[in-house]
């Protein structure tokens, strides 16, 4: 890790322990004891959260939380973190840098000059990237940084987005694209920078790389389950395309093994061991991105970047009461509430100055009845009770 991004955990008082030989099947042995997870691409299993009993945070050190079982972390209520847009621009050289590669198929034109050949005449044909169309599929954090570089090159831009209208569009200065299927005829560079989760799984099949024009140059430095690799097979064969990957089906969990990913001898295909994020430039922003996560978590009782809160709680209102600061005023109350049957679903409890009073809201599902708040209003240590309805955003 950053050597400035570890001062400022030593600061927090937090013993780091690093394990980065860790994988998917060691690491629930490995977290007994430990209050924050920081990972990378290592897989965070239900088994290892479930194993994980004093774990209150995950920190993804990367963008895609797809690694972690998110969902088995809820229920466990450990909040998952991760460090959007920071490794974004060594993604997006990498993207480029692939583009060009393709192009000019400079990996085979290495590897017959490394076997003593002279091959200029072949490699001399290369269309070329000026004034050609490039697709970006998923104009995130990645995507935008893409678009940028795309732009210098001459590449005319086109996109494809969830929250993307034409409108939006047209305020980029990109062209629009209404599905992938019309993102994928309209590219001679398709590029793919969506997240992986229920709704993009082989969301790139068949269909869409159909529709590609022939020769069409393709990236994806996202995640391999976000394309079909056999229709991708099948496509390169069928339209002599090519295609450069830096994700692929069953990555080892480690940083050096023996992979062969079949793909990569079905044609004019380059590939990188998922090193997208891999600059020291990138590290280090997410170095500091986890350490500025952990230091709100620690210090301020919030938590930057978490994906795990619940974005339409089932509060519908607030229970707003002012008491004095004394023990068991609180506790008082809330056992009212309980014996009411009502369910507090997020609180917060602010001291005054002077630390005399305090003022608690609790955000609960059902109304209180009159004869709770009546009960709650009888402690001579409540100052006021009220409340408030929320507004139904939903
Ligand atoms: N090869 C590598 O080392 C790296 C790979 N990645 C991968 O790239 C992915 C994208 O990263 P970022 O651009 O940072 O994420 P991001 O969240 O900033 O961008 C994702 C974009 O995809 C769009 N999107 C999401 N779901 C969609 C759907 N169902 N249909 C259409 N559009 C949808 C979003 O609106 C957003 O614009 C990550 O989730 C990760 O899997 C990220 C970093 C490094
Ligand atoms: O940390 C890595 O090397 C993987 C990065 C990645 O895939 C991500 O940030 O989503």
């Amino acid at each position: 890790m950053d050597t400035q991004a570890l001062e400022e955990l030593r600061v927090l008082g937090v013993e780091i322990i690093s394990r980065p030989e860790l994988t998917k099947e060691t690491l629930p042995a490995a977290l007994d004891g430990i209050g924050i997870l920081v990972v990378r691409s290592t897989e965070v299993t239900a088994r290892a959260i479930e194993a994980g009993r004093h774990l209150n945070l995950i920190v993804r050190a990367g963008a895609g939380v797809n690694t972690i079982d998110v969902a088995a972390a809820s229920a466990r209520g450990v909040y998952v973190a991760n460090c959007p847009g920071k490794n974004a621009i060594a993604v997006a050289e990498l993207t480029m840098g692939l583009v060009v590669a393709l192009d000019r198929r400079i990996v085979d034109a290495t590897i017959d000059l490394r076997a003593g050949k002279w091959e200029k005449t072949r490699y001399a044909q290369a269309e070329g990237l000026y004034g050609r169309r490039i697709g970006v599929a998923g104009l995130g954090a990645i995507g935008r940084e893409v678009l940028h570089r795309a732009r210098a090159f001459g590449l005319e831009p086109y996109a494809w987005s969830r929250s993307l209208s034409s409108n939006k569009a047209q305020r980029l200065d990109v062209g629009f694209a209404r599905t992938l299927e019309e993102l994928a005829a309209r590219s001679h560079v398709f590029t793919i920078h969506l997240p992986l989760d229920s709704r993009t799984r082989g969301i790139v099949n068949r269909n869409v790389l159909d529709a590609l024009p022939d020769g069409a140059i393709v990236v994806n430095t996202a995640r391999s389950e976000v394309m079909d690799y056999e229709a991708l097979e099948v496509a390169i064969a069928k339209k002599g395309l090519r295609v450069g990957l830096d994700v692929f089906p069953n990555e080892p969990d480690r940083g050096t093994g023996t992979f062969e990913p079949r793909v990569l001898g079905r044609g004019l295909v380059y590939g990188t061991p998922h090193i997208g994020a891999s600059t020291e430039q990138a590290q280090r922003a997410i170095a500091m991105e986890t350490a500025r996560i952990i230091r709100a978590f620690m210090t301020e009782e919030t938590v930057p970047n978490v994906v795990n809160i619940c974005a339409t709680s089932p509060a519908r209102y607030v229970v707003v009461i002012r008491m004095l600061d004394k023990v068991g005023v609180l506790a008082n109350t809330l056992s009212v509430l309980k014996r009411h049957g009502i369910n507090i679903e997020e609180i917060s409890n602010t001291v005054f100055d002077g630390a005399l009073a305090t003022c608690t809201k609790m955000r609960v599902s059902g109304r209180p009845g009159d004869a709770c708040l009546k009960e709650i209003a009888a402690f001579d240590e409540v100052l006021h009770v009220d409340v408030v309805s929320l507004p139904n955003l939903a």
